[in-house]
């Protein structure tokens, strides 16, 4: 198959490039960019040296479409809302890494993004490409909506207690950390050397971009659960999301028979792994990879649930997700390209 990656120069893109190059059904990666037409692309990752020759072609929906079977998005929020009309095309597939296409209310989108909204026969047709649990709808979508790195450790972390509608509504709270690789390629002062190393930073309180996507999906699997409390976190490390999730639960559960609940209903998800009793896992754990890793421990002094989730946020909360997402639609088996062991140290 032929894909297209947008947004190649970025880190969703380089880590795309990544993933494909080494996919046994790619037989060719096509680079688009908006900025840097015609450059080789080692002169933009100088670490492709002898790997790739490739260049950067310029971002034109008509021969974008022409060239490829399936596109990866991997822009900033506000661009695939207005790109992804013009590349919808029957015989191609489209996957948008950014937000502009999961929010199914383009109210909602407009509020928290403040950017005008996809049109709305594009958001109808997004599929939310959360893989392991919406995997019969995305078998059949032709536009995925990649979900969002934060929302990817946090839904995961909640899924088996709130689908098994377990949860006292309103007791959520999220307190979720990113590595840097999270805010892009793109400089900013927050993100610099001098305001990051030896800091640790809240931003976006009670105002992520991600809590209305936290909050539809939670409410599509029980209905009583909406508002949510979520804080973010910038770290001083690349790579790596850990989503610390509070809740209370609606009656007494013994630790290990919680345990067994997460095990039993990830247990055909060869990307999440759930840890034995006593066991957290930290972010090194999934560096790299695209393995979501779950331990909790019931407190039964407050009758609340702590639930630890730890994602790579380029891997499974981006690109790996993404091909992940490639593979369901296109009927590979879902770890092709993808099943490699986390990098330690
Ligand atoms: N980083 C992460 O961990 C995650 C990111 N995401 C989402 O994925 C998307 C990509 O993120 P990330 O790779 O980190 O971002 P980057 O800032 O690293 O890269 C974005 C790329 O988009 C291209 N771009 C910028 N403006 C435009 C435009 N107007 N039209 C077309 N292309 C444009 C740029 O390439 P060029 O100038 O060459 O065109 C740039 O390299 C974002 O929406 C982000 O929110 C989602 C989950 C996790
Ligand atoms: C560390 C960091 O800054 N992370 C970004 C994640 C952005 C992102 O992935 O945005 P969308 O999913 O909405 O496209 C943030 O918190 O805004």
């Amino acid at each position: 198959m032929k894909v297209g990656i947008i947004g190649a120069t970025g880190y969703g893109g380089i880590e795309l490039y990544r993933i494909l190059s080494n996919h046994p059904n790619v037989t060719r990666c096509n680079l688009y960019t908006s900025s840097d037409e015609g450059k080789p692309y080692v002169s933009v990752y100088p670490h492709l040296h002898d790997l790739c020759s490739d260049q950067l072609h310029p971002l034109e929906p008509e021969r974008v479409k022409e060239e490829n079977e399936v596109i990866f998005l991997a822009t900033p929020s506000g661009v695939s809302a207005n790109l992804t009309p013009k590349l919808i095309d029957d015989r191609v597939k489209i996957i948008d890494l950014s937000g502009d296409l999961r929010l199914k209310e383009a109210g909602q989108y407009e509020k928290w993004y403040k950017k005008t909204p996809a049109a709305e026969h594009v958001l109808n047709d997004a599929v939310y490409g959360l893989s392991e649990i919406n995997r019969s709808k995305i078998k059949e979508a032709q536009i995925i909506a990649n979900p969002g790195c934060y929302p990817t450790a946090t839904l995961l972390g909640l899924a088996p207690i709130v689908q098994n509608q377990l949860v006292k509504p309103k007791t959520i709270i999220v307190d979720a950390k990113s590595g840097v690789s999270g805010a892009g390629r793109k400089p900013s002062i927050g993100t610099s050397f001098v305001e990051l190393q030896d800091n640790l930073k809240i931003y976006k309180v009670h105002e992520h971009q991600h809590i209305p996507e936290i909050e539809q999906q939670l409410h599509e699997w029980d209905k009583e659960v909406q508002e949510i409390t979520f804080s973010t976190h910038l770290i001083p490390m690349t790579r790596g999301i850990m989503a610390t999730i509070y809740v209370e639960l609606l009656e007494d559960w013994e630790n290990k028979r919680l345990l067994d609940l997460y095990k039993q209903f990830y247990k055909d998800k060869p990307f999440v792994r759930v840890r034995d009793e006593g066991v957290f896992p930290s972010t090194k754990d999934v560096y790299g990879s695209n393995y979501c890793d779950i331990g909790l421990k019931f407190d039964p002094r407050t009758n609340r649930l702590t639930i630890v989730s730890v994602i790579d946020n380029l891997m499974k909360g981006a690109a790996g997700q993404a091909v992940q997402n490639f593979n369901i639609m296109f009927g590979i088996e879902e770890t092709t390209a993808l099943r490699f062991i986390p990098v330690y140290p």
